[in-house]
């Protein structure tokens, strides 16, 4: 069984100025701007009279800048007053500081190589359908999903949907002339990732095949999917792993066929929720099947037969599901398959769940595991009532 996770970025040389320094922006060292303004310290409760710089000019000097502008603006208002009225520049760096705390030096290295090369991505390659790039809701889904999510009730989500296994969910939801569009634009991308011979990456550990759609412009577009369409249906059916504070997403199709991948083994994402949409072309075999969902400690598990199943794709049909539920894809015997996967994660319930070890809220073999002793518990409680009542020796 394999988790799976995004492949790492590659590499990338530092720009230096020829005499074999790297430029830096830096001026003053933080240490030295904590001397001259002592107070290190930031407020517990933000300041709300205080009215926050702007610091998008940082993404015009660094296109790459390591972190995005509006948390300089909402960090701000936590700053003490002595700090508030240093330069500019400093109080960039002393938020600096306090941000780099939060992620550990190689995955803030990874994120920071990441943004660097999606940023070379955007800054060469030509859309094709620039329509694509931001939600329009009539053009990409089909008219009962729109009436669904704007009615926003569990009600709603069910008439649409079929759930076939428990935590599987199916409904109609792309609109085919939406699919050709996006087929079209992933054809596009490859080939001008064949003609600028640029090393792109894999969409995650075991597909070969496919494109990472954040890469190359699609990623505030399929923000605003997972935001506005997907986590109204998550918070709904998915509570209980973090489904109504999903927050961030890896956005990618994988493809399928002769020359491509002809399956995928069986695994469990790297997401809360997995949003999974077949985009076509024509294609026999490729089905889904699902054996469960389980934490890490029961991913290994045995399957129990009401949590056996098989899913046959159709063009335009969404099935989601946890991260957490156990598939695979058979394989696709003839034709091309591609498909639209968001995966989408909460960083609040990825946080919790590092302080829990019972999770029998959503793993089938913890909540099997708990019944189990419930009834042993029952059965030893008899049996001591039984004996002090003397019914048996
Ligand atoms: O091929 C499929 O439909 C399954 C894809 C999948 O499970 C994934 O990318 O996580
Ligand atoms: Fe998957």
């Amino acid at each position: 069984m394999e988790r799976r996770k995004e492949p790492p970025p590659p590499p990338v040389v530092t720009v230096g100025n020829g005499n074999g320094a790297a430029k830096h922006p830096l001026t003053r060292s933080p240490a030295a701007i904590r001397q001259s303004y002592g107070d290190r310290r930031i407020r517990l409760n933000p300041n709300k009279e205080h009215q926050p710089g702007n610091y998008d000019d940082l993404l015009k000097s660094s296109p790459s800048e390591e972190f995005d502008p509006s948390i300089f603006s909402s960090l701000e208002r936590h700053l003490t007053p002595s700090m508030l009225h240093v330069p500019k520049e400093s109080k960039i760096q002393f938020m600096k500081e306090i941000l780099r705390k939060y992620l550990p030096e190689g995955e803030r290295a990874r994120a920071q190589r990441h943004k660097e090369y999606k940023h070379r991505i955007i800054s060469t390659y030509q859309p094709l359908h620039k329509e694509l790039y931001s939600i329009h809701a009539a053009t990409f889904f089909v008219p009962s999903f729109v009436q669904a999510i704007s009615d926003n009730t569990e009600e709603s989500f069910r008439n649409i949907m079929t759930e076939p296994s428990p935590g599987v969910y199916t409904f109609a939801m792309l609109q085919p002339s939406f699919c050709e569009l996006l087929l079209a634009e992933v054809e596009n991308f490859e080939k001008w990732v064949n003609a600028a011979k640029f090393k792109t990456m894999k969409p995650n550990t075991m597909n070969k095949y496919g494109a990472v759609l954040d890469d190359f412009g699609l990623e505030a577009m399929l923000n605003k999917l997972m935001e506005e369409f997907l986590c109204p249906i998550s918070r709904v059916f998915f509570p209980e792993v973090g489904g109504s504070t999903l927050d961030s997403h890896h956005g990618f199709v994988v493809e399928y066929g002769n020359d491509k991948d002809i399956e995928l083994g069986f695994h469990v994402d790297d997401s809360e929720v997995t949003l999974n949409v077949c985009l076509g072309k024509q294609f026999c075999g490729g089905e889904l099947y699902f054996r469960g969902i389980r934490c890490d400690k029961h991913v290994n598990s045995e399957s129990q037969p009401e949590e056996i199943l098989e899913y046959s794709h159709v063009p335009g049909q969404a099935v989601v599901h946890r991260g957490r539920h156990r598939h695979g894809a058979r394989p696709t015997t003839s034709g091309h398959r591609i498909n639209l996967l968001l995966w989408c994660r909460s960083s609040v319930f990825r946080e919790m769940k590092k302080y829990q070890k019972d999770f029998s809220s959503w793993c089938g073999e913890c909540q099997r595991e708990k019944k189990e002793r419930q009834i042993q518990c029952v059965a030893a409680t008899k049996l001591a009532f039984l004996r002090s009542e003397g019914a048996i020796i």
